[in-house]
């Protein structure tokens, strides 16, 4: 589904992303980790469409959008949350969601509520409300941390991606919200990747992992092989564990 070739991007003389190459195949959960500095969020929005590479390609579904910006990629299918809130506090769950469900469908936001059709809408956000365990009129505003960042995810959801990008969902979550966070993700069928520092989520969630170091990848594997990997243990797992928060 994503092919990344030889993808690079360099900030003058820093090559923060250095000739990486990877697929993700459908239904894969993969997680991008690495120490901080490592690359991922910028490999994670070149990938999004918010950054243009310096080189390489990126193919998703057999086409090439290297070039694409991000509305155009979105509407391919591919989705992505963001690290700071992108809610309308002063709406409800059912709303914000609504919001996103409109939008895919090419609907205005006036008049949203009543007619046949926006009982078609509301059954959708329900669903994806759902999911995320949410109910629906609560405020944004009113929501934990933990709960807003599952709504971030409903609304994601709401635009039927093929493949779903998380931006570190976990951070600032306690460890209870951040344990039901994995668990409501690993229930999703939709393609994930996953950049995230919190390896309890990561290990929880990922079919496969990939580990970034200086911009490179320096291991690939299922989230056995990559706990097993002496030279991620030596590397990240073991010794340096505390560089990874
Ligand atoms: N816009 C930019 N201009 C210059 N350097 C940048 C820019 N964005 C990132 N960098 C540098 O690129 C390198 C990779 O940064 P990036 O944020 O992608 O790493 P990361 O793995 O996501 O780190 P973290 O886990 O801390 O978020 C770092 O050395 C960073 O300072």
């Amino acid at each position: 589904m994503l092919r990344l070739h030889e993808l690079t991007m360099r900030f003058g003389a820093l090559n923060a992303v250095d000739g990486v190459s990877l697929s993700v195949g459908e239904g894969e959960r993969r997680a991008l980790i690495g120490p901080n500095g490592a690359g991922k969020s910028t490999l994670f929005a070149m990938i999004a469409g918010a950054l243009r590479p310096s080189g390489g390609t990126i193919e998703f579904d057999g086409q090439d959008v290297t070039g694409l910006p991000e509305h155009r990629r979105a509407r391919r299918g591919i989705a992505r949350t963001f690290q700071h809130s992108s809610l309308f506090a002063g709406l409800s769950c059912a709303e914000n969601v609504a919001l996103a469900v409109r939008a895919r469908r090419g609907l205005g936001m006036r008049a949203w509520l009543g007619s046949g059709r926006n009982m078609d809408i509301k059954r959708e956000v329900t669903g994806y409300l759902d999911l995320m365990e949410l109910s629906e009129e609560r405020p944004a505003g009113a929501l934990s941390h933990g709960e807003a960042r599952r709504l971030e995810v409903a609304m994601a959801l709401a635009q039927q991606p093929r493949l779903l990008l998380l931006d570190e969902p976990a951070a600032g979550m306690s460890s209870a919200e951040s344990a039901r966070f994995a668990e409501l993700i690993q229930n999703l069928d939709t393609t994930l990747l996953i950049v995230e520092h919190d390896l309890d989520v990561v290990f929880a969630v990922a079919s496969h992992v990939t580990v970034l170091a200086s911009g490179k990848v320096i291991a690939d594997g299922s989230p056995a092989e990559i706990k097993a990997s002496a030279e991620v243990e030596r590397v990240y797992l073991g010794t340096a564990k505390e560089i990874w928060c």
